[in-house]
C-alpha cells in the first residue's frame, strides 16, 4: 500500500473546474500531480502554478495548463507535502529544497491542503532538520549567525556538491531537536541577514490528508480555518 499515493489521490478530489491550483513538490505531491494530470486528460479545466522546476516538468509532461508566477493573481487551492507536522498544524517543509516557492504559493492560496504518509504526523516537530534557504554570497556568515543560536546548521550537500535551489541559493539544515521553541526560531529567522526563507509553515493548512499503512485515508480538518 503506497501511503503517499493514497493521500495524493484523495487530495486531487478537492480540485474543481475553474480553479487555479498550486502544485506542490516531492514524492507525495508527485502522486497528486499525476492524479490531477489524469483529471485534466478527462476534461477538467484548471490552471496551475508549480512550486519547483521538477513539478513544472512533470505537469508540462502531463499537459496541465500552467501559469508563471508573474501571471498569477490568485490561487484557489494549494496542495503540497510536508516533512513533519504537529497537532497544532505547525509544519516543517523543504526537505526537497523547494520551500521558498512553496511558501510563496501557499501564502497566496485561499485553501491549503498538506498531504502525507502517517510517518509525518508527530507530537512535536524538530526531529527532522529545518531547511533554511540562504544567499550564496555571505553564506558563511549566515551559517555563523545561525550557529550562534545553537541551531547546529549544516550546509546541504547532494552528490558531493553544495545543493543549489531553483532560485540559485544554498540550503542550511538546522538540527533543532523535537520540542524546540517554534515561535522563537521563527521570529529570529524572519528577517535574518542572508536568509531568504525558512521551512516553518505555521497553521497554514485548512486540512491534512494522511495515508495510513492499513490503507485508510484520514482527512483532518483544521478548526481554526
Ligand atoms: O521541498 C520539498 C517539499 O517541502 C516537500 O513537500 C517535503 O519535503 C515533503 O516531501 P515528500 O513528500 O517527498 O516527503
Amino acid at each position: 500500500m503506497d501511503m503517499k499515493k493514497l493521500a495524493g489521490d484523495k487530495a486531487a478530489e478537492y480540485v474543481k473546474d475553474g480553479m487555479v491550483v498550486g502544485l506542490g513538490t516531492g514524492s507525495t505531491a508527485y502522486h497528486m500531480v499525476n492524479a490531477v494530470g489524469e483529471m485534466v486528460k478527462n476534461g477538467l479545466k484548471i490552471q496551475a502554478i508549480p512550486t519547483s522546476k521538477a513539478t513544472e516538468a512533470q505537469a508540462r509532461e502531463l499537459g496541465i495548463p500552467l501559469l508563471t508566477i508573474d501571471e498569477l493573481d490568485h490561487v484557489d487551492l494549494a496542495i503540497d507535502g510536508v516533512d513533519e507536522i504537529d497537532p497544532q498544524f505547525n509544519a516543517i517543509k523543504g526537505g526537497g529544497g523547494a520551500l521558498y516557492r512553496e511558501k510563496v504559493v501557499a501564502s497566496m492560496a485561499k485553501e491549503v491542503i498538506w498531504i502525507m504518509d502517517e510517518s509525518k504526523l508527530v507530537d512535536k516537530i524538530g526531529a527532522f532538520h529545518l531547511p533554511v534557504e540562504i544567499a550564496q554570497y555571505g553564506s558563511k556568515q549566515a551559517m555563523e549567525r545561525m550557529a550562534a543560536y545553537g541551531w547546529n546548521p549544516v550546509l546541504r550537500v547532494r552528490d558531493g556538491k553544495t545543493f543549489v535551489t531553483d532560485n540559485g541559493n544554498f540550503i542550511a539544515d538546522l538540527h533543532l531537536g523535537a520540542g524546540f521553541d517554534i515561535q522563537d526560531v521563527y521570529s529570529k529567522l524572519t528577517g535574518m541577514l542572508g536568509v531568504l526563507e525558512h521551512g516553518l509553515f505555521l497553521n497554514m493548512c485548512k486540512r491534512m490528508i494522511v495515508g495510513h499503512s492499513n490503507g485508510e485515508v484520514q482527512v483532518i480538518e483544521n478548526p481554526s480555518k
